[in-house]
């Protein structure tokens, strides 16, 4: 069956313009005036964007004692309703574990996905096996970039010197390294002190992650990640001084991407401050949400491209979940929600206030992760040739949101009573309409895993610039005989 998109204004990264889109088998085939097919969407008074890539979730996630409650089926149809059309998970191996077999266990869960989906890898310890795997779920797997979390101590945190390794290993290999940037020892020291003085709400665990961490680790990880000629991607960006350290590293002509997430550009600190300990423990989450000025860097760099990325970090944990940390907050499992509401609200928070154009907005949410993850213009596209992950966004649609009607798992929603403007008419996983004018007819199964290929032209650039520049012996003539 051949479906036309009729009427609407395609927007890509670079350009705006009316035209129909033709989708056969899955593909964009044709883009221009007065095309025909079998059914027929219509896209009068909507923009025809790239499906939303989501590039940062945790679904069914052991963490902290328990699974993340949203896992691929959900997760994805909460990701299609709101406008995503591809996901990118975590595999996460735990200490010790090798990563083959965690990815077996991601492959395992990832096949009841409504959309595509592919996978970073995580680093959470560093021997002889990780390193020779690594070359494997590079070249075979097509897994290419590989997180490392630098908080967490006593779980998830690597060292330095594993870090080191890593990212060398990494950049030998073509891949691309990322960091969850938080000083895990100062945490860790910091959470004790809070607990040994009484602050055992969830309003410690922002006292227990001050943005000097944050920049602390960003700076160290873009340092080592120089020093090793890796590209370096910072999740989860979410003040001004680790944006600062990206910025100053991009202006140098360091490989560096920020990607900040839509929860700590619209929701803040106060959050934590109120009275309703279920209220904030369910947005316990790390790096912590902050205040304004911290929020005002994360929309300036998006404006002027120091960020380049947003995401949600997708870790959804119920009420009861969250309950496991009541008289002591370091208990209370990290993560908040965030896949159905983040082209809304970013819409509603970015394009209706003037801070970013639809082309920017296509930027930030698709086109920029498809190139960095090397699966652009497959993905992140509306050209001919490219899946037909798209959504038809219908800017004058409105919502409040609220639990009560979302795609999500869990029991609660961390922008409830937020009213957005800006939402899917029409959501297509490759060429499947998911979301038909409100009515959820997502497939499940339907998602495919997106391999991704190393070597991007940014890392032969920085490996062809780091090959001129590295440290080389000085050739020299005469040098003096050792005297015996
Ligand atoms: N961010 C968070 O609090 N939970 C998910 C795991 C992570 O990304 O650190
Ligand atoms: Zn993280
Ligand atoms: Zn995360």
């Amino acid at each position: 069956m051949i479906t036309v998109i009729k009427n609407g204004t395609v927007v890509t990264a670079d350009l705006s313009w009316k035209a129909d889109v033709l989708i056969d088998k899955g593909r964009i085939v044709e883009i221009g005036d007065s095309l025909k097919g079998d059914e027929q969407l219509d896209a009068t008074g909507c923009y025809v964007m790239p499906g939303g890539i989501d590039p940062h979730t945790h679904l069914e996630m052991p963490f902290m004692g328990t699974y993340s409650s949203d896992d691929f089926e959900s997760g994805t149809r909460a990701a299609l309703s709101g406008g995503t059309t591809m996901v990118v998970d975590f595999a996460l191996p735990s200490p010790g574990q090798g990563l083959l077999d965690a990815l077996q266990m991601w492959d395992n869960k990832s096949t009841r996905a409504n959309c595509d989906y592919s996978f970073h890898m995580a680093v959470t310890w560093w021997g002889e096996q990780v390193f020779n795997e690594m070359k494997t779920v590079i070249e075979d797997h097509g897994i290419t970039t590989f997180k490392h979390f630098m908080a967490y101590k006593g779980a998830l945190m690597v060292n330095d010197d594993e870090m080191y390794a890593s990212f060398k290993r990494l950049g030998e290999l073509g891949g691309i390294a990322m960091v969850h940037a938080e000083n895990g020892d100062v945490v860790a020291e910091m959470c004790a002190k809070l607990l040994a003085e009484g602050n055992t709400g969830p309003e410690a665990h922002a006292y227990s992650r001050p943005p000097q961490v944050e920049g602390e680790a960003a700076n160290r990880a873009i340092m080592i990640a120089d020093m090793t000629g890796v590209p370096l991607y910072i999740v989860h960006v979410s003040c001004e001084e680790a944006h600062e350290a990206i910025r100053r590293a991009r202006a140098q002509g360091k490989r560096v991407w920020g990607e900040p997430l839509i929860q700590h550009l619209t929701l803040d600190e106060s959050e934590y401050f109120n009275k309703d300990w279920d209220h904030a423990a369910r947005r316990v989450m790390s790096p912590p949400f902050r205040n304004k000025q911290h929020q005002d860097s994360l929309w300036a760099g998006l404006m002027s491209g120091s960020l380049s990325v947003v995401a949600t970090d997708h870790c959804a944990f119920t009420t009861d979940q969250k309950r496991f940390g009541i008289g002591d907050f370091t208990k209370i499992p990290n993560g908040t929600g965030g896949l159905e509401d983040r082209m809304p609200m970013l819409w509603t928070h970015g394009v209706e206030t003037g801070r970013l154009t639809p082309e920017e907005f296509v930027a930030v949410t698709s086109t920029n992760i498809a190139k960095i993850l090397n699966c652009y213009p497959r993905k992140g596209a509306i050209r001919v040739g490219s899946d037909a992950d798209i959504v038809v966004w219908d800017p004058a649609k409105t919502k409040t949101i609220t639990a009560a009607t979302q795609q999500s798992a869990i029991d609660y929603n961390v922008f409830e009573g937020h009213t957005v403007k800006g939402l899917p008419r029409f959501t297509l996983t490759r060429g499947h309409v998911a979301v038909h004018d409100g009515e959820i007819r997502t497939q499940e199964g339907h998602g495919q895993f997106v391999k991704r290929a190393p070597g991007t032209p940014t890392n032969k650039a920085l490996s062809k610039w780091k090959e001129i520049t590295n440290p080389r012996p000085v050739e020299r003539t005469g040098i003096p005989a050792t005297g015996v």
